[in-house]
């Protein structure tokens, strides 16, 4: 795409900010309310047919977890942001939630959903989809019940940092999941393999990796912040995966139609990469 090649030439990048220090500086705009209105309300939160993205998110979590393979006693969410429907399928899998944030503003609207405080974000048609896709007819006040019951810390997290958390996370995690977030604070690519190999610190041998992002991004609002993005393909997918020293077992991708292309970013499609750290690591 034009966007990749002006990357790659490296061309200035309309409101560009190449530098950790100036995406630090742009988060500090970034307003969660915004956020949520831009991605999971209408349009984009379409439960109508399995073609619109937040049901193909969902099904790819739902599936991934459906196996059981994937458990243990903590799961842990990099850059959770203000939203839970990620955690949906996995929270029947884990003893613990751990989720993070980089800014208090995202840790504080997760704790008011957490503790179900008015004015919290509304997830039930997200829940309701969930229950209803595993099949198992659950009632969706239960799931959504025992994900807050599972959702335990909601810690500080740079992504930047060798140490994510800020000291070693032990017991380490079982398994590990990234919706959104990497591509979303790096610079570069070689950022983004770095992060990567970053949040292999945070899992034990063997445990899994889930990322869920963006192909072909290079910005996206949140209110009054205007977040640049490092354009990904496929192929960056599984050279940083590899890079950072996980096994792929899966990807999985989407293209974004249309009709939910609005304004809010300039995103091309979604990636789903399942992959596994070795045993040996
Ligand atoms: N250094 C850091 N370390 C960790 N987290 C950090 C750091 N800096 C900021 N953060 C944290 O990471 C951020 C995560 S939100 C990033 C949004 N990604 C782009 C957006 C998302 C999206 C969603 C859904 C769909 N769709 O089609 O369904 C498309 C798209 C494409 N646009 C934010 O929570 C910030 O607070």
């Amino acid at each position: 795409s034009d966007k990749r090649r002006r990357w790659r030439r490296g061309e200035p990048q309309p409101l560009a900010m190449s530098s950790p220090a100036a995406l630090r500086e742009g988060y500090e705009h970034f307003d969660p309310r915004a956020y949520l209105r831009n991605n999971y309300l209408p349009p984009r939160a379409d439960f109508s047919s399995e073609e619109f993205v937040v049901p193909w998110k969902l099904r790819c979590l739902a599936e991934t977890f459906a196996s059981g393979e994937i458990r243990g006693r903590t799961l842990i969410d990099v850059g959770t942001g203000p939203t839970i429907y990620q955690l949906l399928s996995a929270c029947d899998h884990f003893e613990e939630i751990v989720a993070t944030d980089y800014l208090a503003v995202n840790r504080e609207e997760l704790g008011r959903w957490a503790r179900g405080e008015p004015g919290a974000f509304d997830w039930s048609p997200f829940i309701q989809h969930v229950c209803k896709i595993e099949g198992r007819g659950e009632p969706w006040q239960d799931k959504e019940r025992r994900l807050r019951q599972r959702l335990g810390r909601i810690l500080p997290i740079d992504v930047h940092r060798p140490e994510p958390l800020g000291t070693p996370l032990r017991p380490r995690a079982d398994a590990l999941l990234s919706a959104f977030c990497l591509e979303a604070v790096s610079p570069d690519r070689a950022a983004f393999v770095r992060a990567l190999a970053h949040l292999g610190n945070l899992l034990r041998p063997g445990g899994h990796v889930l990322l869920l992002g963006a192909l072909g991004e290079s910005f996206y609002l949140a209110g009054p912040a205007r977040l640049p993005v490092v354009p990904l393909q496929e192929s960056d997918v599984r050279e940083a995966l590899a890079a950072a020293g996980f096994a792929l077992r899966e990807l999985r991708t989407y293209a974004m139609p249309p009709a939910l292309r609005t304004g809010v970013d300039d995103v091309d499609g979604v990636f789903f990469a399942h992959a596994q750290k070795p045993l040996e690591g």
